[in-house]
């Protein structure tokens, strides 16, 4: 099926995998300095395959949002470069850059209907009236919303609005899409539902997404590739397996959650909670049980353990029936160990 609109098509077939993507939108030493003191982004360098999932993933006040609203050129550079497909926007307007941006509360105007909100930007550039409602018809047809066209932004639920806007954002022809938070205003059900929309979106239109999220899960769910910062700065970029397998950092490890950062007697290392062995006795560092939560498949223990020169809390994930055949104890006293192919040094 083709889409409307030059709307790019997916590639015919997947390009062998080891000829590397064209770079769709390139980040050189950006960088954001609101005031005196440490730049909310700080010379950040990065490169993002064209056709990608890409999450901007970070803890509140990381500087996710500020370099995606450079990119969209709703916030100055304060130095560095923004290039779209080998082209320096950096000192484009908004409008001129070949991006579209989809916010957090879609931001549709409240007094319009759907097609019209949609219709919008093209009425701005004068395009006649039968036209642009045409285009913006077929648009919402694609999002499956060409039955409530007529209905104003009130009228319909949190996902058909986000379709809405994302029609209203495509009507463009953007080569990037960028979207803040896009899922944080949905009830978590309707959250996972439209997660899954958004990827299958992104899969069918071939454009690049540039997404900002604190939700790990999100990221995980959603990404080709992760990014994800701290202070400004970017820790580490990679796929969500090899971001979750191989923390690079402390704060990668703590921040994706499902690790325990050991200090062992050769520098830090992070192992996962399901790769913990654990045992009444034995090998390993001694622990006691504080807290056993049972989370359907799964029962998570929390343990006090002795640790190199400290104590830490530590957690074990085990399978549900491996609990039921070896049932913890609170108080109990216990080892802990980890084979050496799980444990992945961090850099100090
Ligand atoms: N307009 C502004 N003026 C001054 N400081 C700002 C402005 N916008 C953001 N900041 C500061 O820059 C830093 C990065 O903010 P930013 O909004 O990019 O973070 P974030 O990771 O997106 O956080 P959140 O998830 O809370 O939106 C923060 O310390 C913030 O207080």
């Amino acid at each position: 099926m083709g889409f409307a609109y030059g709307l790019p098509m997916p590639p015919a077939a997947p390009s062998p995998s080891s000829a590397p993507r064209p770079v769709a939108v390139e980040l050189v030493a950006l960088t954001k300095r609101y005031a005196q003191g440490q730049p909310a982004v700080d010379s950040i360098d990065l490169r993002i395959a064209s056709g990608s999932y890409c999450c901007l993933l970070g803890p509140s006040g990381c500087g996710k949002s500020t370099t995606l609203r450079m990119i969209a050129g709703h916030e100055t550079v304060s130095s560095g470069d923004v290039l779209l497909e080998d082209r320096n926007i950096t000192d484009l307007p908004a409008a001129a850059r070949g991006t579209a941006m989809m916010f957090q509360s879609f931001a549709l105007f409240p007094h319009l209907t759907a097609l019209d909100n949609v219709a919008f930007s093209l009425k701005m550039k004068g395009v006649a009236k039968a036209e642009r409602q045409a285009k913006a018809q077929d648009l919402l047809e694609r999002v499956a919303m060409g039955h409530l066209a007529q209905r104003k932004p009130g009228e319909l639920s949190g996902g058909q609005q986000q379709r809405v806007a994302l029609a209203r954002a495509l009507i463009t022809q953007p080569k990037v899409l960028l979207l803040d938070e896009p899922l944080s205003a949905l009830d978590p059900f309707l959250r996972i539902q439209m997660r899954a929309e958004l990827r299958r979106w992104q899969k069918e239109l071939g454009l690049t997404f540039i997404h900002v999220t604190h939700s790990q899960e999100e990221a995980m769910a959603l990404a080709d590739t992760m990014v994800v910062m701290n202070h400004g700065l970017i820790e580490q970029v990679g796929s969500p397996h090899e971001v979750y397998n191989k923390p690079a950092t402390e704060f990668i490890a703590r921040f994706m959650g499902g690790h325990n950062v050991l200090q062992t007697p050769t520098g830090k290392i992070a192992v996962r909670n399901d790769h913990m062995r654990i045992e009444v006795d034995g090998e390993g560092i001694a622990a006691t049980v504080t807290d056993v939560e049972y989370q359907g498949t799964y029962v998570l223990l929390g343990l006090d353990a002795e640790n190199a020169d400290a104590r830490t809390g530590v957690s074990v994930m085990l399978p549900e029936s491996v609990f039921a055949d070896r049932p913890y104890a609170l108080g109990e006293h216990v080892r802990l160990s980890w084979a050496t192919s799980h444990a992945h040094a961090l850099a100090a």
